[in-house]
């Protein structure tokens, strides 16, 4: 017997239930965490990741830790790809847990930003085939975990991009260097000093997303066909191949780990900075804009 877990909404009630099939007929494996919906097809080895953490799919420190946790696990089983999105349609994830940033104790800072990287150069750096099918609002945070991945195709109508100029909060420098490896340096200069989110349209036309896809249910599809467009291809070769491709930015950001924890700390324990989050907490929440 093969155990699963199954989480369903009942009444608005999230329900998790154990699942026992039978070894011959399971075509899902299933391991979710907490905040991350996970299941495994048994039948093309792919993994969909589902951010699941209402409202918004917010990146507060548990969903990195289990992001993080489960790329590990899907290397070790060694799937074919993995598709990163959303359960929610409509949002990818509304960026960092704004709630993560008030704050002005720098080791909880320290801790939260720490997390935050480790986990997007997990994504970056996994040996693993990454497609994002980015089916909602993907600001900020959202847009940067997508700019991780090997592939990235969006449901129209939606909006992407480093808006952190327009709340007053500076990105960090790493979020506007990989942005310029998509679009170009020119075109990220222009996109982060006005803190900018794309149309669908526009970010398929800058190059910041590869195509677009009327739903969710296209876009994973899709992302399997993109996969499964691999599958001729040497794995070891493909892997180095990515390494290589990447180096160069990676040595940069480990590089420069020390500097941008300290402005992370700085710029965000900062009693100006908290004053800006508080007024833009404040402005989400009566949806002033
Ligand atoms: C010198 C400098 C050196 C170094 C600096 C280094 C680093 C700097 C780090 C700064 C980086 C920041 C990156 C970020 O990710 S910041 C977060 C940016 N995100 C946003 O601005 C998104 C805001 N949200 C939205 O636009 C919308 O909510 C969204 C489009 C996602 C969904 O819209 P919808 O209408 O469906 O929902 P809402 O009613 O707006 O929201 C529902 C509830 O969720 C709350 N909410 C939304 N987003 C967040 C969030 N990011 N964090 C926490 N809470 C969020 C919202 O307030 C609603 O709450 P309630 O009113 O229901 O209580």
């Amino acid at each position: 017997m093969f155990k699963g877990i199954c989480r369903e909404t009942h009444n608005g009630n999230m329900v998790t239930k154990i699942l026992k099939i039978p070894k011959f007929f399971t075509c899902i494996r299933n391991f979710s965490s907490e905040n991350v919906l996970v299941e495994v097809n048994n039948k093309t080895n792919t993994a969909i990741l589902r951010l699941s953490r209402p409202p918004v799919n917010g990146l507060n420190l548990e969903v990195l830790n289990e992001f993080e946790s489960l790329l590990s696990q899907l290397e070790q089983q060694k799937v074919n790809g993995v598709i990163i999105t959303s359960n929610k349609e409509g949002i990818l994830t509304g960026g960092i847990d704004i709630a993560e940033l008030q704050t002005i104790d720098q080791r909880r800072l320290k801790k939260y930003w720490t997390t935050f990287r480790d986990t997007f150069l997990k994504l970056y750096n996994t040996p693993l085939l990454t497609v994002a099918v980015i089916n909602g609002h993907s600001p900020a945070g959202g847009c940067l975990f997508s700019t991780a991945c090997d592939y990235r195709v969006m449901t129209r109508n939606y909006n992407i991009g480093g808006n952190e100029t327009q709340l007053g909060l500076v990105a960090p420098i790493w979020f506007m260097d990989r942005v310029a490896d998509l679009i170009g340096h020119r075109q990220a200069e222009l996109a982060f000093t006005q803190g900018k989110l794309f149309s669908t349209d526009e970010a398929h036309k800058l190059g910041l997303i590869d195509e677009i896809v009327e739903n969710t249910a296209e876009g994973l599809s899709k992302a399997q066909i993109i996969i499964n467009s691999f599958a001729n291809v040497p794995k070891k070769a493909r892997e180095i191949s990515k390494r290589f491709t990447r180096q160069q930015f990676l040595d940069k950001m480990i590089r420069d780990t020390d500097d941008d924890i300290r402005h992370f700390v700085n710029h965000i324990g900062s009693n100006e900075t908290q004053k800006i989050i508080e007024q833009y907490m404040q402005k989400l929440k009566s949806k002033r804009f």
